[in-house]
């Protein structure tokens, strides 16, 4: 760990809305023992399903909801108590960006800039997120990834400590991604402590030094992403992808170790602890049912094999 005290530290969080009245008046606990630490100079990602409690975890490391029960400890202070002093030290990007509507880009990050006292520049930051080419737009006519831009630029303005990112590459075109990424990565160096949440596995996978996985309101697992994606039997696990013509019969008794699955109309996916026989025994499968692949990929276990096994494949 790059410094021994964490940024944000959260202990057995425990959060119930309510009452609903869809569930007869009763209260509904969406949060129930959740922990996590994010430490400076780290990306510390977020992920979990539909509803698992991301949004409702920041809010309360926030300070935005007060707890049921458990600890939230933000740059060593009770949020929910803390005053302007601890707020000017964060920064926050809300997942409905959260903009007035009225204003226009360049003027709203001038008066975010005024209420802080050592903010970024805010040419440079406007420049660097491509918002001059939208300056003075209202923001109601701003496209979803020019206005995620802004927000971003809102929250880091005040050249915050800690950096609150909810779902920040959403609604963002390649482009604009790429920028995003390398912003963050630069932030990390100079030693922010970052935190995000995504539903995009990919984007934890390249970003994120240290991964929570929640799942119905509970942290299920953590580790970096070496960590949750080695797996114990020698790190043999492959997923294999083909492409064929579609509703092919599948080998799996052929296979005992290895999972296959039609993901899509003929596209195949082979997964499991391969063996090299495995695959001479995939090709003289082929070569039996006179199969040519379209194409064929391999690849380690990736987050979203970690984060499937956990939280299962149906819609929550
Ligand atoms: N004010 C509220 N009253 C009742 N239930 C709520 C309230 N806010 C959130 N919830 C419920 O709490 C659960 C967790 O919501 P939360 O927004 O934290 O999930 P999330 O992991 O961020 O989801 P998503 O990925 O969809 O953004 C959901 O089931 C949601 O419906």
């Amino acid at each position: 760990m790059p410094n021994p005290s964490p940024a944000l530290e959260v202990e057995a969080l425990v959060k119930d809305f309510g009452p609903v009245s869809a569930l007869d008046g009763k209260m509904v606990r969406v949060l129930d023992g959740v922990h996590l630490r994010a430490y400076p100079g780290q990306v510390t990602a977020l992920l979990g399903a539909n509803g698992a409690g991301k949004t409702t975890t920041l809010e309360c490391a926030q300070g935005l909801q007060r707890p049921n029960s458990g600890t939230v400890r933000l740059l060593g202070e009770n949020p929910f108590n803390a005053g302007a002093a601890l707020r000017s030290r964060v920064g926050v990007m809300l997942q409905e960006g959260g903009l007035p509507p009225s204003a226009r880009p360049l003027a709203l990050l001038n008066h975010v800039a005024a209420m802080y006292g050592a903010p970024r520049p805010v040419a440079e930051l406007a420049d660097r997120l491509g918002i001059n080419s939208y300056a003075t737009t209202g923001i109601r006519r701003l496209s979803g990834g020019q206005k995620q831009r802004l927000a971003l630029a809102c929250a880091l303005i005040g050249n915050p400590e800690v950096l609150f990112l909810d779902e920040p590459s959403a609604g963002l075109d390649p482009q604009s991604r790429t920028i995003v990424f390398e912003l963050i990565r630069e932030l990390r160096a100079e030693g922010l402590a970052i935190i995000l949440t995504t539903h995009l596995l990919d984007d934890a996978q390249k970003l994120a030094d240290y991964v929570y996985i929640l799942d119905t309101g509970r942290t299920v697992t953590h580790g970096t992403v070496a960590y949750l994606t080695a797996d114990d039997a020698g790190d043999t696990y492959r997923d294999l992808r083909f492409q064929a013509a579609p509703g092919l019969g599948l080998p799996g008794d052929t296979f005992p170790a290895l999972t296959f699955r039609e993901t899509d109309p003929g596209r195949y996916s082979v997964a499991g602890c391969f063996t090299p026989a495995d695959l001479a025994g995939l090709a003289r499968w082929w070569e039996d049912a006179g199969v040519l692949p379209l194409s064929i990929t391999m690849q380690p276990r990736s987050l979203e094999d970690v984060f499937l096994d956990i939280s299962g494949r149906e819609i929550r």
